[in-house]
Formats: C-alpha cells, sequence, structure tokens
C-alpha cells in the first residue's frame, strides 16, 4: 500500500459488495475528524472512484442499519388533524404521502399575504439562477425558466410573520431556515424535475454544506393560481399537486439521495402566470 496516498488503497474493487475494513476504518476516522461526506466522496472520486461506488461505499459505512434516521422538519399528524394551528393561523391539511413525507396544506397563506409577497418581490426579480454543482457558485441554467428573488430571514413584518408561522407548522427552528425565495413563472416557463438536496457527488457541495448543512425539507407555497399549467410535479411518485393560491406543498427527505423519492419540478405555465414562494429547511442554523 502507497502511504502517501491519501486515498484509495489500489487494492479495492469498485464492485465490492461489502466495504472493506480498510474502507470502513478511513471513513470513520475522517468521520470523526469533521470531514464531511461530501468531502470525502470526492476524495473518492479525485482517486477514481466511480461516484456511485463512493456513494455506495459511504452509504454502508455511514448509514448503518438500524441507526435512528436524523430528525426532519414535518408537522405533527400523529392525532390526524385536519387543521393544524401554525402560530394562530389555521392550515389546513388536504393530503398527506408516507415515503417521502409530503403534505399539502391550504390557507397556509391569506390573499393578503400573497400579494404583499408578490408586491415586494416583483421589483427586486431577475433571471433565476441554480447552484453551480462544481464550485458553489450560482449560474443561468435552461432548466430553470423563471425569475427569482431572495427575501432576507425577517426582512419584512409579512416575511418574519410566515417564517413564525412556518417554524410553528414544521416544528424546526426559524434560523435553520434559508431565506425565502419568490418565483415568477411566465407562459412556457418551467421548472424542470430535481432534487433540492445539495449532490454528495458535486465537488461545490462542501462549500454549500458549511452554511447550515443540508437542506432537509421544502416548502412550496403558491402565491397565486395560474390559469392552466403550473403544477409541482413528482415524477417518481406520479404526483401532481395543483397550485391554488394559499396552499402549499411540503416534502422532507432525510438523506441527500434519489431513494427518498423527492424528484420533483414546476410543470411548464400553459396560460397565465405562476408566482411561488419556496422555503428551504437546513439541517443547523443557516447565517
Ligand atoms: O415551481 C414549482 O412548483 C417547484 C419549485 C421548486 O422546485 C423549488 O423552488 O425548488
Ligand atoms: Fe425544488
Amino acid at each position: 500500500m502507497d502511504e502517501h496516498k491519501p486515498f484509495p488503497f489500489a487494492t479495492i474493487g469498485q464492485q465490492a459488495a461489502l466495504v472493506s475494513d480498510e474502507v470502513r476504518v478511513w471513513v470513520n476516522e475522517q468521520g470523526a475528524a469533521g470531514v464531511a461526506r461530501a468531502a470525502m466522496h470526492a476524495a473518492l472520486t479525485a482517486a477514481g472512484w466511480e461516484a456511485a461506488a463512493a456513494e455506495a461505499a459511504l452509504g454502508q459505512v455511514l448509514d448503518e442499519p438500524g441507526a435512528a434516521p436524523p430528525r426532519v422538519p414535518g408537522p405533527r399528524l400523529s392525532d390526524a388533524p385536519h387543521v393544524l394551528d401554525a402560530a394562530g393561523q389555521a392550515v389546513g391539511v388536504q393530503v398527506a404521502l408516507d415515503r417521502p413525507p409530503l403534505v399539502v396544506f391550504s390557507q397556509l397563506l391569506s390573499a393578503d399575504e400573497c400579494a404583499a409577497l408578490i408586491d415586494a418581490a416583483r421589483p427586486r426579480l431577475a433571471r433565476s439562477l441554480t447552484v453551480q454543482t462544481q464550485t458553489g457558485g450560482e449560474e443561468i441554467n435552461a432548466d430553470r425558466t423563471s425569475e427569482g428573488m431572495f427575501f432576507q430571514r425577517g426582512e419584512n413584518a409579512v416575511v418574519q410573520r410566515l417564517e413564525e408561522r412556518i417554524a410553528a407548522l414544521l416544528d424546526w427552528p426559524v434560523d435553520h431556515g434559508e431565506g425565502l425565495q419568490v418565483l415568477h413563472y411566465g407562459p412556457g416557463a418551467e421548472y424542470k424535475p430535481h432534487y433540492d438536496y445539495f449532490d454528495p457527488a458535486e465537488a461545490g457541495t462542501a462549500s454549500m454544506l458549511r452554511r447550515g448543512g443540508q437542506r432537509v425539507a421544502t416548502l412550496v407555497m403558491y402565491l397565486n393560481t395560474p390559469q392552466a399549467g403550473g403544477a409541482t410535479v413528482f415524477p417518481c411518485l406520479g404526483l401532481t399537486v395543483s397550485p391554488q393560491r394559499g396552499n402549499a406543498v411540503f416534502f422532507s427527505y432525510d438523506r441527500p439521495r434519489p431513494d427518498t423519492r423527492t424528484l420533483h419540478g414546476g410543470a411548464p405555465v400553459l396560460a397565465g402566470e405562476k408566482w411561488i414562494a419556496t422555503k428551504w429547511l437546513r439541517e443547523r442554523k443557516f447565517e
């Protein structure tokens, strides 16, 4: 074995069904030293591992079967409520799915709150960017033909009230949330199916994770009702959520992996326009 190579040990077969003890020890040592999973993944791929083989190996060591799944945001549904009190707002529960945890809410926002968010966002819209996966920077993406903007957390009274409502509804601290993002789609605009978590296989992910860790849940709130089209679609579930003003769709993903089945997108707007506000929740404090 070459002592100077950080990884891999040359003898490791990428297709091995079980990771060797050497890999297990290396991963555990890295973890104990505070190295993020994404950085370990990057080290493995830099050393010539296939991305999928690296992910499978990390999964075998880090995702021990029987280990308690990490806690993620979500409404308290154990009493099968039809209405939830979220910091004084009576929010309706329309549809709930177990896998992934996904809930369609009604009346999360009032018509006035929707209008206030649109009015405050409109002058600040710019063509939407997505995270540039190599560097962690941002870039214009043809898969995302909307315009958007971010509010600062607590930026104005409506934003602050909504953040407190969302924190109560989803049982997740306000300071674990990114600033609210407003997106505007004109006719024909869409957001092709994607995952919201940062892909552990991408080089830019490590820098994204430094601020608050992974995204673990998404809340898409509908600020208007498009004339036609513009549903939120979940291709792995065969599920289409109709965008209705004041309603929202929530889903969580306790691991940044496709097997969470949280692939989703915004279908093309066929007539009229579509306005949404998205809240992404992080594992830890996001500052
Ligand atoms: O437009 C939609 O319905 C989905 C938006 C979305 O996926 C996001 O904001 O992450
Ligand atoms: Fe998304």
